[in-house]
């Protein structure tokens, strides 16, 4: 039985992955939070999940490459500076990153990138998110995550398109922008629409989490997956055969 390590254990989401083990047919390897070393937790477990902090990113890493065991990263919030060391890593171990682990999102950022492609530059995209109170990135790596899978559609990236923030702005949306709007309240697991607007009409696209099982369950499978695969960087489309 494959046995699982969380970082981040004690969180909302490790709590929530923890209860979804079994079920799928896995093993709890055990936990690290913030007051403890990653590196027995690294050796002990078949394949780790980390659901924990941006600041942590870099000495998980460390430790699972430094013990060969793959890495599930949900952890949200990541810089361009995380993402060069996901890079990195990949090439001696397995890693998956993602910012949503549901079937739901994966999907959905397929229908975002095939609408985006075939709509002109004229429909205008925006993202909007509501996340419950504790949460501490904005935009949600899933709204960044559709945002990149829209501007793909598009034929260019993100970070050329992006507009995260329109207070004091005087002059009128500039076409082929994506923009991002960030709710926070209450207990919100975590809501998303991808706007799509021309003259006279609009296409929604929403995903409604109602749970965190979701996110535990695609968490679970993807490490599953994960386990069995050579050094590489992974997405979780290639986990759940989208
Ligand atoms: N990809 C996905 O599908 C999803 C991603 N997320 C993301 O997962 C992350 C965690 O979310 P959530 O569970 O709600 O958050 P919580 O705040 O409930 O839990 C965070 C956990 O991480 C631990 N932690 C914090 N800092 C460190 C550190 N420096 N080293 C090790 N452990 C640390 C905390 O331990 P301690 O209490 O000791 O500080 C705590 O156990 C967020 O980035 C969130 O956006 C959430 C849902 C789904
Ligand atoms: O912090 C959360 O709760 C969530 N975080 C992820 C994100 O940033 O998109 C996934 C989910 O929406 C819940």
């Amino acid at each position: 039985m494959t046995a699982i390590g969380i970082y981040g254990s004690l969180g909302r989401m490790g709590q929530a992955i923890v209860g979804e083990l079994s079920a799928l047919g896995a093993r709890h390897a055990g936990g690290a939070d913030s007051r403890d070393d990653p590196a027995p937790l690294a050796q002990a477990a078949d394949v780790l999940v980390d659901f924990s902090a941006p600041s942590a990113l870099p000495a998980h890493l460390a430790a699972a490459r430094a013990a060969g065991t793959p890495i599930v990263i949900g952890t949200t919030g990541l810089t361009s500076e995380h993402h060069a060391l996901i890079d990195a890593a990949a090439a001696d171990i397995a890693v998956l990153q993602t910012g949503n682990t549901s079937l739901g999102v994966t999907l959905l950022a397929q229908l975002v990138r095939e609408a985006a492609a075939r709509l002109d530059a004229d429909w205008d995209i925006e993202i909007v998110e509501m996340h419950h109170r504790h949460k501490v990135d904005a935009p949600s790596g899933t709204a960044l995550l559709l945002g990149a899978a829209a501007a793909d559609g598009r034929g260019t990236t993100l970070a050329d398109v992006s507009v995260y923030d329109r207070a004091g702005v005087t002059s009128a949306r500039s076409e082929g922008t994506i923009g991002f709007a960030s709710l926070r309240g209450g207990s919100v697991i975590g809501d998303h629409s991808v706007i799509m607007a021309s003259e006279g009409e609009r296409i929604e696209l929403v995903h409604r989490a109602d749970s965190r099982a979701i996110f535990a369950r695609g968490a679970v499978r993807a490490a599953l997956w994960l386990a069995t695969q050579p050094p590489g960087r992974y997405a979780m489309a290639e986990v759940l055969g989208l």
